[in-house]
């Protein structure tokens, strides 16, 4: 019998074959995309809130404002009726709620990234204490509208650098929108089949396609981007996606590659958007961001500069202003 609480290896990946039985036990690839996603984005809404300047800096603890808009659709994970949550009271409860959040969502990842390289057991610490009221945290978490946005999360608030932000947002590649929850719908890839692999695909969407504004909802009024053809199953990116290559606060509205065309030589740009997006110059502290993605498309199909920087920001991301952590034992 092992020590309540305690975390050693063979539970850390009992915890993933779990989550892997969930997944196939989901019959389409849209809802298994969406548990897939909704795992890691459950465990970034719950650090994003970290504010290191503050007296309640919050971060990792288990609490999310459940009523807030800011975090619609992530009880389609964590309520009473999911799986997940389900796992969780029956087998592991014993182990603190943000513990577990961040545990799933390192199962998540090895299982979908390519060959099961991105392994995050090394730099997981287990020992994050939980509550139950962090009022404003919601407010701290990032609207869509624009790069001030993702500054403001990542590095005022959380301390990091473009680098981490850029390689945080590649999580992005898992899951969907939907205009229930967000109001912005769609996939960052091109098939819910690629959005069940953890890999480089969204910067190579993000600087490959042509982006062209959208509106996404009428009410509350809200604007993304989105490419091609959208019949069954618009893609997207949203702004805080696209600001990270071009510069939006210059040149907006516009599309991302005017210089892409199809055989019979039609844009791929939307016909109403033909200015083409500008990027950041030398000098432009939001350069390290494009540079970051350029670093992380480096080397063809071979995702690893990906995975090295997102391995260090999700350590520092589900750690920051956290003592007292423990790195997971051979045996309890
Ligand atoms: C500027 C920061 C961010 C913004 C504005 C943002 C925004 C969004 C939005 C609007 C959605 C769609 C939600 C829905 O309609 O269900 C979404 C989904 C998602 N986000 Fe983010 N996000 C940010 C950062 C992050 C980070 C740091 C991660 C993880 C490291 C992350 C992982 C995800 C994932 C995996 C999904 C898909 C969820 C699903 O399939 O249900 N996001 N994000």
């Amino acid at each position: 019998q092992s020590t309540p609480g305690c975390i050693d290896v063979n539970r850390y990946y009992a915890i993933h074959e779990d989550i892997d039985f969930l997944a196939s036990n989901i019959a389409t690839d849209e809802e298994r995309s969406h548990f897939f996603g909704g795992i890691v984005r459950l465990a970034a809404h719950d650090f994003m809130d970290y504010d290191k300047d503050d007296a309640d800096p919050m971060g990792m603890d288990g609490c999310i404002d459940w009523l807030s808009r800011a975090n619609a659709g992530l009880s389609s994970i964590w309520n009473s009726y999911t799986p997940l949550y389900r796992l969780y009271q029956e087998k592991y409860i014993d182990i603190t709620r943000p513990d577990f959040w961040v545990i799933a969502a390192n199962a998540v990842i090895l299982l979908t990234s390519v060959n099961n390289a991105l392994d995050l057991q090394n730099t997981f610490y287990y020992g994050r204490k939980e509550r139950n009221e962090c009022d404003g945290s919601a407010s701290r978490l990032p609207s869509t509208q624009n790069c001030q946005q993702v500054e403001g999360v990542f590095l005022d608030r959380m301390g990091m650098k473009w680098k981490d932000a850029v390689a945080l947002l590649g999580a992005h590649t898992l899951g969907r929108g939907n205009r229930e929850f967000s109001g912005h719908h769609g996939t960052w890839d091109p098939t819910d089949k690629e959005a069940q692999i953890f890999d480089k695909r969204y910067y190579q969407e993000l600087v490959g396609r042509s982006w062209s504004p959208r509106q996404a909802s009428v009410d509350p009024p809200l604007q993304d981007f989105t490419t091609g053809d959208n019949t069954d199953r618009p893609k997207m990116m949203l702004n805080t996606d696209i600001c990270l290559v071009y510069n939006l606060e210059q040149s907006f509205p516009c599309c991302t590659r005017t210089d892409l065309f199809d055989g019979s030589g039609q844009p791929h740009c939307n016909t109403n958007w033909d200015t083409q997006c500008s990027m950041y110059e030398d000098g432009n502290s939001r350069k390290e961001a494009t540079d970051a993605v350029a670093n992380y498309l480096d080397g063809g199909d071979d995702n690893t500069n990906f995975y090295e920087a997102f391995r260090l920001a999700w350590f520092k991301a589900t750690t920051n202003g956290l003592a007292d952590l423990r790195q997971i034992v051979e045996s309890c």
